[in-house]
Formats: structure tokens, sequence, C-alpha cells
């Protein structure tokens, strides 16, 4: 597996997403997004709102139809197949159990919609629902409603009633969104268990940074309908592709630097930054708060003056006036610093990423 979109060679992907392009109207809500998925892999589908990750989530799903590109599943091209044809599951925030039914009916659901030929013994339903509701951890809910569950328990419903159809992909779209930061949690850790047990090849939807590069084997990042990156949690965060993943994961600061001949300058200042693969022009030179320290000018990576300290838990936080260029960057001091605002520090920075052409 590596930071690129290939995961497995085609034949081997659960899921190849191939050049897919939606357009809304003139919005292109999706461009050409290219990546496969492995058997058994648990990926998220993480960017800002807006970006695609529903409407991606859709296509797999066969709500939507793409105008470019196609979807295979198991090798075979789905593209042209309808929702019940792609024997998928999904499961949606606001998944919408039918409160009317009880536990047992809303996960026989699926099943006794099947057409009379394909439908199974009401026996073999039984046992079916049951096996369903171990799994889940709820047996002994069977005749419970809806409205007599937690929310916990309600996506745990949701989630039997998707695995009832016994599918090749389970499909999530913001699974835990609803629910309090506690049972969030904690069913964010039943889901990895539940992955790891059961082996479904699984994709789901996310805005929440945390639950994604903590639950999935790989994060695919999206930003205005593309593909950004896809890798694990290491590869986001460590080798970010573009200025964009750069700034979405973790607290990052830009600083705009002009290249010339394989240097980076700031304000006519040398930053001692290797730039040899920019070409001379614009450039954007991104630092994180953990990777700077304090140093002396004379070996720093950037100047500034101090314009803002306060009081974190640990330490203290100060922001820093760059170059005197009005470009403010933030480093942690230990709480004993001796350090005042409009003090003049050097930073070093033992990681920074640089990218050609203008900041995100
Ligand atoms: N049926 C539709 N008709 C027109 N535009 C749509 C439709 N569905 C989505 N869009 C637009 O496509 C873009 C991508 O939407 P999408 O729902 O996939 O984003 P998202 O990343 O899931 O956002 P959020 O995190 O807010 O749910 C948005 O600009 C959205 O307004």
């Amino acid at each position: 597996m590596n930071s690129t979109g290939a995961a497995v060679t085609e034949g081997e992907a659960a899921i190849v997403v191939d050049g897919v392009t939606k357009l809304f109207g003139p919005l292109a809500a999706l461009r050409e997004v290219t990546f496969d998925i492995a058997p058994g892999e648990l990926v998220a589908l993480l960017g800002p709102s807006g970006s695609g990750k529903t409407t991606l989530l859709r296509v797999l799903a066969g709500l939507e139809h793409p105008d470019g590109g196609r979807v295979l599943i198991d090798g075979a091209d789905a593209t042209g197949l309808r929702v019940q044809d792609r024997q998928v599951g999904f499961v949606f925030q606001h998944y919408a159990l039918f409160r009317h039914m009880s536990v047992f009916e809303n996960i026989a659901y699926g099943l006794r919609a099947r057409p009379r030929r394909r439908r199974p013994a009401e026996a073999d339903i039984r046992r079916r629902v049951g096996e369903l509701l171990d799994l889940v951890q709820l047996g002994g809910l069977d005749a419970r409603y809806p409205g007599q569950l937690s929310g916990g328990q309600r996506q745990r419903v949701a989630l039997a009633r998707a695995l009832a159809i016994e599918p090749r992909v389970l499909l999530l779209d913001e699974p835990f969104g609803a629910l309090d930061a506690k049972v969030r949690r904690e069913l964010r850790r039943w889901i990895r268990e539940f992955h790891d047990r059961t082996g479904h090849t699984t994709v789901f939807v996310t805005h929440d940074q945390d639950e994604a590069l903590e639950l999935a084997d790989r994060v695919a990042i999206l930003h205005k309908g593309r593909l950004e990156q896809i890798g694990v949690a290491d590869d986001i965060h460590d080798n970010p592709a573009s200025p964009f993943v750069t700034t979405f994961v973790g607290e990052t600061a830009s600083v705009p630097v002009t290249v010339k001949g394989g240097r980076a300058r700031l304000e006519g200042r040398d930053l001692r930054v290797d730039a040899s693969h920019c070409p001379d022009g614009p450039a954007c030179l991104y630092v994180r708060p953990p990777d700077l320290a304090p140093c002396d000018t004379a070996e720093a990576t950037l100047i500034g003056a101090i314009s803002l300290l306060r009081r974190t838990g640990a330490g203290r936080r100060a922001e820093i006036a760059v170059d005197g260029a009005g470009h403010v960057v933030e480093v942690d001091l230990p709480v004993d610093t001796t350090l005042r605002p409009g003090d003049l520090v050097g930073l070093k920075a033992t990681r920074h990423w640089l990218f050609p052409g203008d900041a995100e």
C-alpha cells in the first residue's frame, strides 16, 4: 500500500474508482477521482463541507451516476448497475429506522423486501436476524421499538439492517454524526473492532479528522471535488501531498516566499530551506508549532518578533510576526521562558513543507 490511489492492482481491488466525474449543472462535485480500495480495507472520505464526500459515497452506492469514469466492484463494472443490484449496504447519519417496526422487523426488512424467488424462508430470516443482533451486541432487544433505544443502539440496528442483505461493501455516511461525544468515541472504537471481526470492505464519510485518522486504514482527502491525497495516517501527517492537505491536517502556518535558483527568500533573506524542487517564482512555506524551536538568529529558518505570548495548559504559546512581513507563526515555549513580547527570536524548523505557487 502507498500514499497514492493504488492500494492494489485492479484485479485484486474490492472497489476501483476510475476517473469519476459528477456534475450538478455547472458544478463539478467530483473531478476525475481515481483510487482503489483493497478487500477488507476501512477507508475514510475526509474533507470540508461541500468537498464531494457524500456524492462519492452515493456514486459507490449507485444512488448517483457519474458523468465520466467508472466504478468497479469486485472487478466487475458496476457503473450502470442499480442500487439493488450492487449488493452494497449503507448507513446514513440520520438513518431513519422504521419507527413503527420493532428492531427485529427493521433488521429483517431487507430480506423480506426481496422478490419472492430470492426471499429466504421465515425460519432462515429469524436465524439470520438473531445472528445479526448478536453481531452488533443487541441480543435480547429484538422486540423493542427504535424510540426505546439510545442513539448508539439505533446506529447499531442500522448497521445490522445494512448487513442483513450480505453486502459486498459497507458504506457509512457520517455514521457517528448525530451522537454526543462520548457515545461517538465508544461507537467509533466499536466500529473498528466490528470491522476487524467481520472484514467487510468499508467506506465511511466524516468531516472529523481525528475520527478519520484514528479509525481508517487509509484516509482519502477531498477538496473541491478533487482527491488531494489518499494514504495512511502517517503519510497524511508527515508527507502531505498538497498545500491544501498541509493546512487541512494539523495546525499549520503558511509563509509566502520567493524562490530563485533553488533557494527560498523572504524579505531579501535566504531562509536556509531547500527549494530545489520549486521553479523560480512565488512559493509557500508551511510549518507547524511542534516542529519549531527558538534558536540563534544566525541558524534560524525564520526570524520574527514575538507579538503575543499566552499561557496554555502546559506551557506558553508565542505568536511570532515573521521577518516583519506580517505573517504569523506560532511556537510552543516552556512555561518559564524568559522571552517577552517584542523580543526578536530565531526559529529553527525541524520539519517544513515548501510548495510552489501562492498560499492555499
Ligand atoms: N443533488 C444535488 N444537486 C445539486 N448540487 C448538489 C447535489 N448534491 C450535492 N450537490 C453539491 O455538490 C457539492 C458536493 O456536495 P457533497 O454533499 O458531496 O459534499 P460533502 O463533502 O459531503 O459535504 P458535507 O460535509 O457538507 O455533507 C456541494 O457543492 C453540493 O452543494
